[in-house]
């Protein structure tokens, strides 16, 4: 565990506790003290014995506050984990220390290894290393009362990587797996975790979901820490909340700061480059073009009325109340906020509208031969959206902002995105962008590309390579819509702040990049061989049933754990509550839904033939977009999970392609 992760955790311990004498305050406004509750039983602050869901288990816990209405306790484990746990789940430590202590002495330590179980043994068999770890957090801080009560104030480091689970990265087969499980129980067991009744049968974890609260631990949303307002507090735990807020931030992506300069002035230019180059005779990325167009010619009104058009009808539809509306993942405050999921209707509406509108003689190629004033036009609305992001989010309450982007750097938190779901009212304009204007829009511009090629090529009909290119991209925008609840399981939605990249990715860069195959194609035809077509229509398919099985086996994973078409899954718990799949899709690799996405993305490229590098931009920059998601996706996990994530990669060796990488 890296060393912000630690520092995560001191700010966890100082904070709610160090602060606390006296004072009832709750970051939720539920906290009750002794003084105000008096009927309550056990009190904030009061070291406790709290069950680990879905075990017998008993492991020393921190009451925070009790929440009178859902007459639930929340605790905090040793490792950071907060649950919010009943009563009954909860017992009087001194009653178990004495226990505990009769218990080794009478038990030979082959019984106990029979008894007792790890948290993970609970769920299922692939997990138990990584409880086991939870379980070793506990141990490790095992000490007579008075003095762990100490530690938590002078050393409240928590580490959860014990050396057991350094060893066990050494072995990598099943069976020694197996062996090490045992082994690791074992060792596990001579330590203070408890069972209350050596008889009582184990629920599995996620049966037991409904009983158990499970929240992010607090490392991930330290919500709290940043709630303390700093004029309430003393000095010392004014800098400490401050501290604790910086540490929110994660690691700079994207190169950092000067990275994100970069990046600010590259993106734009890029785009803009390569619309040039597509209307070149020879678009080789090598021919830059020899002149570049005076700067009126980026520049139309029209087409800027044109988008502003488009976005502004796209608003219409989105906020018709039609469709479902659908929650999205719980949010650090445990809020989840609502989405009008109607995708559907909203593409099915502007295609009817844009059939409509060519058949009164609307002349779509416009679209054509106006592609470099309305990406400039469309640019010009992603910066004002930026900026406008950058300012509402400095005003934005600290449980609002996403933990990326949160650098304290002007530059780069306008890039990467300051305010997690930027709202006005209920309209959510993260969720929008990313779903309808710019990818609505993408099927608008390769439909009026096929319209250009015909034209251009005088046809009777796009040629097969356009269709190909058409029908493939119009599948993977219609699915995205269809299942447009997923996305809110997604990286964007749940981590990414809403600021420059995200704007300019869903407003400029979907719309004006991934049509560029269409693009080409209008005046550099490929011909296609039938066995060809049938190779690039299979490669599509299966890509795309990989891509949507794995889609959707997460999401509903993560929707409802304990779904029972998906009972037959391996997972790994967490010490966060939410558990990880380590067989089905997500047992492959780490990232399977990478995988059927860049075999749809080689399928795209391949109808254009391979004269030029520019109807290959798309898959080229999908490679490195995916390789940095991935390792992003992969730093967040780590830290999010600790060595519940190390297990799994442990378990599931490959990234994104199978024995490959
Ligand atoms: N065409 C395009 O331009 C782009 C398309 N995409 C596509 O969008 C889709 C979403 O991608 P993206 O948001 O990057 O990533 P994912 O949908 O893969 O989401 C990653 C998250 O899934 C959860 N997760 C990871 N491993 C597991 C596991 N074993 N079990 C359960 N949950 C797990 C974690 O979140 P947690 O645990 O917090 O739930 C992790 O942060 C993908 O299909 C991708 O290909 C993405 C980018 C661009
Ligand atoms: C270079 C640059 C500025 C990159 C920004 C990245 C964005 C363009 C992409 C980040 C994640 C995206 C997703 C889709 C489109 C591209 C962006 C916005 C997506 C909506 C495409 C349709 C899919 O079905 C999807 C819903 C899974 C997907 C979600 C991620």
């Amino acid at each position: 565990m890296g060393n912000s992760h630690q520092s995560r955790f001191r700010s966890d311990f100082h904070i709610p506790y160090g602060t606390g004498q006296g004072s009832q305050e709750s970051s939720t406004g539920t906290c009750f003290g002794p003084m105000t509750m008096p009927s309550v039983k056990y009190q904030r602050g009061e070291m406790v014995m709290g069950r680990w869901p879905g075990s017998s288990l008993y492991y020393e816990v921190k009451v925070l506050r009790y929440d009178a209405s859902s007459q639930l306790y929340t605790v905090i484990y040793k490792d950071g984990t907060e649950l919010e746990l009943k009563e009954q789940d909860i017992k009087n430590a001194a009653g178990f220390q004495t226990r505990s202590r009769s218990r080794s002495r009478s038990r030979s330590p082959g019984r106990r290894r029979s008894r007792s179980r790890s948290p993970a043994r609970t769920t299922r068999r692939s997990s138990s290393r990584t409880a086991a770890a939870v379980a070793t957090a506990a141990i490790t801080e095992s000490a007579p009362t008075s003095r762990r009560d100490a530690k938590l104030k002078d050393t409240p480091e928590v580490r959860l990587s014990p050396l057991k689970q350094t060893k066990a990265a050494e072995n990598n087969s099943n069976n020694k797996h197996e062996k090490k499980e045992e082994k690791q129980k074992e060792e596990n067991n001579t330590a203070n975790k408890v069972n209350e009744s050596e008889s009582k049968v184990e629920a599995e974890s996620e049966k037991n979901q409904g009983r158990y609260n499970l929240r992010r631990r607090k490392d991930d949303g330290d919500a709290k820490a940043l709630e303390i307002k700093p004029e309430k507090l003393e000095e010392k735990d004014a800098k400490l909340a401050a501290a604790s807020a910086a540490s929110l931030s994660s690691p700079l992506d994207f190169g950092g700061k000067m990275g994100a300069y970069f990046w600010l002035l590259f993106l734009p230019a890029w785009v803009l480059f390569l619309v040039l180059q597509v209307n070149l005779e020879d678009p080789s990325l090598a021919n830059f073009p020899p002149l570049l167009p005076p700067f009126e010619a980026f520049w139309d009104a029209q087409a800027l009325g044109f988008v502003i058009l488009w976005v502004l009808f796209q608003v219409l539809l989105y906020i018709l109340p039609v469709g479902k509306l659908s929650e999205g993942m719980p949010l650090r405050s445990g809020e989840r906020l609502k989405y009008r999921t109607n995708g559907f209707f909203a593409i099915a509406v502007s295609a009817v509208a844009v059939v409509a509108a060519v058949h009164q003689g609307v002349d779509l190629t416009y679209i054509h031969s106006h592609f470099l004033q309305l990406a400039t036009a469309s640019l010009l609305i992603s910066v004002l959206l930026s900026i406008y992001l950058y300012v509402r989010s400095r005003y934005a309450a600290p449980e609002q902002l996403a933990l990326g982007g949160n650098s304290g750097n002007v530059v780069y938190d306008f890039f990467k995105g300051h305010e997690l779901n930027p709202r006005i009212k209920d309209f959510d304009l993260k969720f929008f962008c990313e779903m309808r204007p710019g990818l609505i829009g993408w099927c608008l511009i390769n439909f009026a590309m096929a319209l250009a090629e015909m034209k251009e090529q005088s046809l009777n009909a796009p040629s097969y390579s356009m269709i190909l290119v058409n029908l493939f991209q119009l599948l993977y925008v219609l699915d995205g819509l269809w299942n447009e609840e997923a996305i809110l399981t997604t990286m964007d939605l749940m981590h990414d702040g809403f600021g420059f990249m995200l704007a300019f990715g869903d407003l400029v860069w979907v719309p004006f990049t991934y049509t560029l195959q269409a693009y080409y194609l209008v005046s550099h035809p490929n011909l296609l061989s039938l066995p060809a077509l049938a190779a690039i229509v299979t490669l599509k398919l299966v890509g795309f049933y990989i891509f949507r099985k794995s889609n959707s086996e997460k999401n509903a994973f993560r929707r409802n754990p304990s779904d029972p078409k998906l009972s037959h899954l391996k997972t790994i718990p967490t010490a966060t509550g939410k558990s990880l799949l380590v067989s089905g899709w997500w047992g492959v690799v780490r990232h399977p839904n990478y995988l059927g996405d860049l075999m749809m993305a080689l399928a795209w490229s391949l109808p254009c033939g391979f004269s030029h590098l520019l109807p290959w931009h798309y898959m080229i920059y999908f490679i490195i977009l995916l390789v940095h998601r991935d390792s992003r996706d992969m730093s967040e996990c780590r830290r999010k999970y600790g060595s519940a994530w190390d297990e799994y990669c442990r378990t599931v060796r490959y990234r994104i392609i199978p024995r490959v990488y």
